[in-house]
């Protein structure tokens, strides 16, 4: 058996009795029932995921930042150079990124991970290497990588998540650096979600009208050319995908596996669990989509996989930024259902 169908026959769905026994606690925790919104539904999920209640806390945490390139930056579809994602992941491993402050704001480790990049980094602890080619090839001339391929990165991805769970973390936290990776991303939101590449391709990191009208283009080229399957995810991958995107939804994957929640970034994430959902559709249970981002396809992503976002900043940058400075949000939801007293332990009356 394939780690990936081992994996995939380790996940199930989410643990009803622990959701219930949740849902009854909240209601009984000392505060008007339903008053915590959202992060009373969150610490229901966290429950039922972890098959307890109370859940673990969901510390300590890990960020795996997922770094690659990606063959249709030839197509002029981003304004950025190539070279800056290699240099960018030089720039985490120093500890320079917006990823590693955010990090840092939250306690979370970061594990950098070239899964694909063009550029040759330093071997180093810090670097976990698992490059499994040197950037996609361009989607519009042809698959952006083989099917082996894109197992093996799913397969990377998966042994990042487990790997990090061994370590002891109990948060994982997606985070990714590819330049032109907004593409990749419409393209694959437009075959899961059924939606016109026009409607879910964005500016990225900034472009003007003129080149949002050729993205949308290039998108619906790619689209045209490869006709990509939504029933055989792996050949979608293989097909739009990026390795970073195969990365992410592996790593999804492994979590869910591990029963581990895992906060989601902006719409490389959002697109790369789309897979996974595809994969495996109970892998959704272990999701907490941290933030919504401004790319429309982000927002398309999450509401095909029933997930709603904690908070929406108007970030629009990736790295895994958003999902961080959600952390706070999602160990909050477990500590009420931990620390908050009931009304029979303390004494306070209940409502007439
Ligand atoms: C300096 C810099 C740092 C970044 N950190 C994340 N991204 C984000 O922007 C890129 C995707 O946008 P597009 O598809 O428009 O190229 C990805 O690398 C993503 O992680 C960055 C982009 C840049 C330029
Ligand atoms: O949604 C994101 O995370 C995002 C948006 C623009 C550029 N990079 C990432």
């Amino acid at each position: 058996m394939t780690l990936l169908a081992d994996t995939l026959a380790r996940i199930a769905g989410p643990d009803d009795a622990a959701a219930r026994a949740a849902r009854a606690r909240q209601d009984r925790l000392t505060k008007p029932p339903g008053s915590l919104g959202v992060l009373e539904d969150l610490s229901v999920r966290l429950a039922a995921l972890a098959g307890a209640c109370p859940p673990p806390a969901p510390a300590p945490v890990a960020v795996a930042v997922f770094a690659a390139d990606h063959g249709v930056h030839a197509q002029g579809v981003t304004p950025w150079p190539q070279e800056v994602t290699t240099q960018m992941v030089a720039n985490m491993r120093a500890g320079g990124a917006v990823v590693n402050a955010f990090a840092r704001q939250v306690g979370a480790h970061v594990r950098t991970v070239d899964v694909g990049v063009a550029g040759t980094l330093a071997p180093g602890d810090d670097l976990t290497a698992v490059k499994v080619r040197p950037g996609t090839a361009d989607m519009t001339a042809g698959p952006a990588m083989t099917r082996a391929e894109a197992q093996t990165a799913v397969e990377a991805g998966i042994r990042i998540a487990t790997g990090l769970v061994a370590d002891g973390y109990r948060l994982l936290v997606t985070g990714d650096m590819g330049i032109a990776n907004t593409t990749a991303s419409a393209a694959l939101v437009a075959v899961f979600t059924g939606a016109d590449p026009a409607e879910v391709t964005g500016r990225g990191t900034g472009i003007d009208d003129a080149t949002l009208a050729h993205k949308v283009d290039v998108v619906r080229r790619a689209l045209a050319r490869h006709t990509p399957d939504p029933a055989d995810p792996l050949g979608v991958l293989s097909a739009v995908g990026g390795l970073e995107h195969a990365a992410l939804a592996g790593y999804v994957l492994g979590a869910a596996a591990a029963r581990v929640p895992v906060v989601l970034d902006g719409v490389i994430a959002g697109s790369a669990a789309l897979v996974a959902a595809a994969l495996a559709p109970d892998a959704v249970a272990a999701c907490v989509a941290g933030h919504r981002s401004a790319e429309p396809g982000h927002a398309a992503a999450l509401r095909a996989l029933d997930l709603r976002p904690l908070i929406d900043l108007d970030l629009r940058l990736g790295e895994g930024t958003g999902a961080l400075l959600a952390v706070p949000l999602v160990q909050a939801a477990a500590r009420t259902l931990t620390e908050v007293a009931t009304f029979d332990s303390a004494a306070v009356s209940e409502r007439g």
